[in-house]
């Protein structure tokens, strides 16, 4: 078969390939460093030619040009299953939306109709010589989102790695409309390194890890941070099933912390299904035989992660309150990220044999003004999105300790979650519990 020459009669300009766009579209970005970065820039270039149209994305890395180039949403409206810190600036001003999601249910809203897509563009790998293209490091729910799109634009890359998946990881030249060739860096996202707070909570979560546990890490700076704390300690033999694969997880590779060997799922393989980090991150999981790129539908799906003893789940949040529900996506009507996968972690990893999950925040925070808040409030009334609910609430920590929370009554929450609040926070929260009912005369104070 001449997959060569397929390739050719399908290869068109960026520029060509943004007429096919029609107003009224959706348009869908996939996730991630899956961004079609030429044919966002060609798009916005019509803006002055269509309306209504609407794009969805998930963790912009890079400017977005139909964001940028048309500010005042004339002919773009820009839409986030997940938000970054430059997301987060976009939502700030009022020129990208969110689009609320659970990571294991998205590929349904695709399947459901829910989530239309009239043209699907996406960064791949370059075609190997059966006329396949790797979808590289965005797994998540590229199939789902193909299977309904319209038109599908592929864009080969040679900085995509190209890794093997559990199932649906690449697509075929003759399921492709068009070929946009380019060769712009991928997207990346930095890692920070551990702070004070992160050590202490490290500290906290640490006489919970065992060896040869599977290990998932989530988003943002902490987990991260104890990804290279766990690097620098004595466990070993660790597994890696995570939905988000990170600069963390390199770090444990790196150390030969994590060789898979005990996994009771997937042994010898570590699984993800998106990846951002660094680029030298890329170049680790090219062509790398010892890991697994899978759906999210697949990785985030609870029933898995059952079969997974020992599974540790590490995510942050941002706030509380003192019944144990946890905000991990706003402050107040603030947008600041997603669900993501956290609650189908937290769901997971309760299921599993000896699976535990924590989830993390400093207990205060410092505006930029300066004005400090506890991040436990008395109850949430301000917009405050609530992530995971009382009822799934799992290990919290904070620098002040860990509390176990699921089960117990709202009293004894009360006490518990107050002992994770900063001191000088502890007694106008302890007033609060008094007032709410919420608070046992024994109480410790
Ligand atoms: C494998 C998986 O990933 S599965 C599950 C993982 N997914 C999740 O847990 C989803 C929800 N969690 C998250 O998205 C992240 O972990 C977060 C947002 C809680 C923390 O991420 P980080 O990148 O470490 O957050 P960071 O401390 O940089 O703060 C992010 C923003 O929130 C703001 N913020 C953080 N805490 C607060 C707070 N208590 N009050 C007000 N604003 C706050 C920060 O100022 C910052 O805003 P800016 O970018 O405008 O400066
Ligand atoms: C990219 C990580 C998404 C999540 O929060 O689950």
């Amino acid at each position: 078969m001449d997959f060569l020459n397929e390739y050719r009669k399908k290869l068109i300009t960026a520029e060509e390939a943004a007429k096919i766009v029609k107003s009224g579209d959706w348009i869908d970005y996939s996730q991630c460093c899956s961004f079609p970065t030429d044919l966002d820039k060609a798009l916005a270039a019509r803006k002055d030619e269509l309306t209504d149209v609407k794009v969805r994305n998930a963790i912009s890395a890079l400017p977005i040009a139909v964001v940028e180039e048309d500010p005042d949403q004339t002919a773009f409206t820009y839409n986030l299953w997940h938000c970054s810190g430059l997301d987060r600036t976009y939502l700030d001003k009022g020129m990208a939306y969110h689009e609320p999601m659970l990571f294991r249910h998205c590929g349904s809203y695709y399947e459901q109709g829910i989530a239309p897509v009239d043209v699907a563009m996406l960064t791949v790998s370059p075609m190997d010589r059966h006329g396949n293209f790797s979808f590289g490091l965005t797994n998540c729910c590229q199939q789902e989102m193909l299977d309904a799109a319209r038109k599908i634009i592929v864009i080969p890359n040679k900085h995509m790695p190209v890794i093997s998946g559990l199932a649906n990881d690449h697509i075929h030249v003759s399921d492709v409309d068009y070929i946009v060739e380019s060769d712009t860096p991928l997207p990346t996202m930095p890692n920070r390194n551990p702070g004070d707070i992160d050590i202490k909570i490290a500290e906290h979560i640490f006489p919970y890890l065992r060896d040869g546990m599977t290990l998932q890490l989530g988003i943002g700076g902490m987990p991260n941070a104890l990804g290279s704390l766990i690097a620098q300690s004595d466990l070993k033999d660790l597994g890696m099933h995570t939905e988000l694969m990170s600069d963390g997880y390199l770090e444990l590779y790196k150390a030969g912390k994590i060789t898979n060997k005990k996994k009771t799922l997937h042994r010898g393989k570590g699984v993800f299904s998106i990846c951002m980090g660094s680029e030298e991150l890329y170049d680790f999981l090219h062509q790398n035989e010892s890991i697994l790129s899978a759906p999210m539908s697949y990785v985030n799906n609870p029933t898995v992660m059952a079969e997974l003893d020992n599974f540790i789940s590490i995510n942050s949040c941002i706030s509380m309150d003192l019944y144990g529900q946890i905000c991990s996506e706003s402050s107040g009507t603030r947008q600041i990220s997603g669900t993501g996968g956290q609650l189908d972690f937290v769901t997971g990893a309760y299921s599993a044999a000896h699976g535990k999950a924590f989830l993390a925040m400093p207990s205060m925070y410092v505006e930029k003004k300066g004005i400090r808040h506890s991040n436990i409030f008395p109850h949430f009334t301000r917009g405050d999105i609530i992530t995971t609910p009382r009822t799934q609430a799992p290990y919290m920590v904070t620098e002040y300790g860990i509390a176990r929370l699921v089960g117990l009554p709202t009293w004894e929450r009360a006490e518990k979650i107050i002992g994770l609040a900063h001191p000088d926070f502890r007694e106008e929260l302890i007033q609060a519990a008094e007032k709410q009912q919420i608070w046992r005369k024994s109480n410790k104070r």
